[in-house]
């Protein structure tokens, strides 16, 4: 497992060792020991898959306010995306920095998404599957949204974001202006 850090403090790109036969290919995506190894003991209690069909949809911003706050460790199945993050820990240096980083079938690799982060994405290829594991299970009164086109963040989806296709949720979250970050920086 390659494990590659991030301008964003905690973010992280895994890429797994991918071993290739006439069949195909074999990966660990996830091996506690190893995980363990590299400093990242996490107790996941929830694996998620979400299939989009149409090249555009996007998903996001999301996130658990604590105490069921997630870290989130994220892998395309099927198709790419364009997986995004922003730093809403109040107080932290990056504060309002995201980060794109293209997660693929072919690419095979996986995005660490720590708590205090919003985290999204946008489907590159149609029929895009994908998986995630999360260190606490849905809450639903503490799941939040932050709009993904919010002009203070600033992302760039690589799409006109008037032609994304949205959850009504989505559509109808907060801009920044008009929300408070339930996450602290905590160094
Ligand atoms: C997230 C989630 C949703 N649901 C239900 C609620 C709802 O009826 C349906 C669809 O939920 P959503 O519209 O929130 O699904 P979606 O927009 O795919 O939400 C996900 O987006 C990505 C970007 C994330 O980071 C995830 O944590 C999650 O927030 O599934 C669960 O039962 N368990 C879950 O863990």
């Amino acid at each position: 497992m390659d494990i590659e850090q991030t301008a964003l403090d905690g973010v992280l790109i895994l890429t797994p060792k991918r071993f290739s036969d006439a069949r195909g290919s074999f990966s660990e995506v996830w091996n506690r020991n190893t995980m363990r190894d590299a400093g990242l003991d996490h107790d996941f209690v929830q694996d998620n898959q979400s299939i989009s069909e149409a090249v555009g949809t996007v998903r996001g911003l999301h996130y658990q306010a604590p105490p069921h706050a997630q870290d989130k460790l994220v892998r395309t199945g099927r198709g790419c995306v364009l997986d995004v993050v922003v730093d809403v820990r109040r107080g932290s240096p990056t504060y309002l920095k995201w980060l794109g980083v293209e997660l693929s079938e072919d690419n095979g690799r996986q995005l660490f998404v720590p708590k205090g982060f919003l985290h999204g994405f946008v489907t590159r290829a149609p029929r895009s599957v994908l998986l995630y594991k999360t260190t606490d299970v849905y809450a639903p009164d503490c799941d939040g949204t932050v709009h993904f086109a919010d002009p203070e963040i600033g992302i760039d989806w690589g799409i006109d974001p008037a032609s994304a296709v949205l959850s009504d949720k989505d559509a109808k979250a907060p801009m920044l202006a008009d929300w408070t970050s339930p996450f602290e920086y905590e160094g």
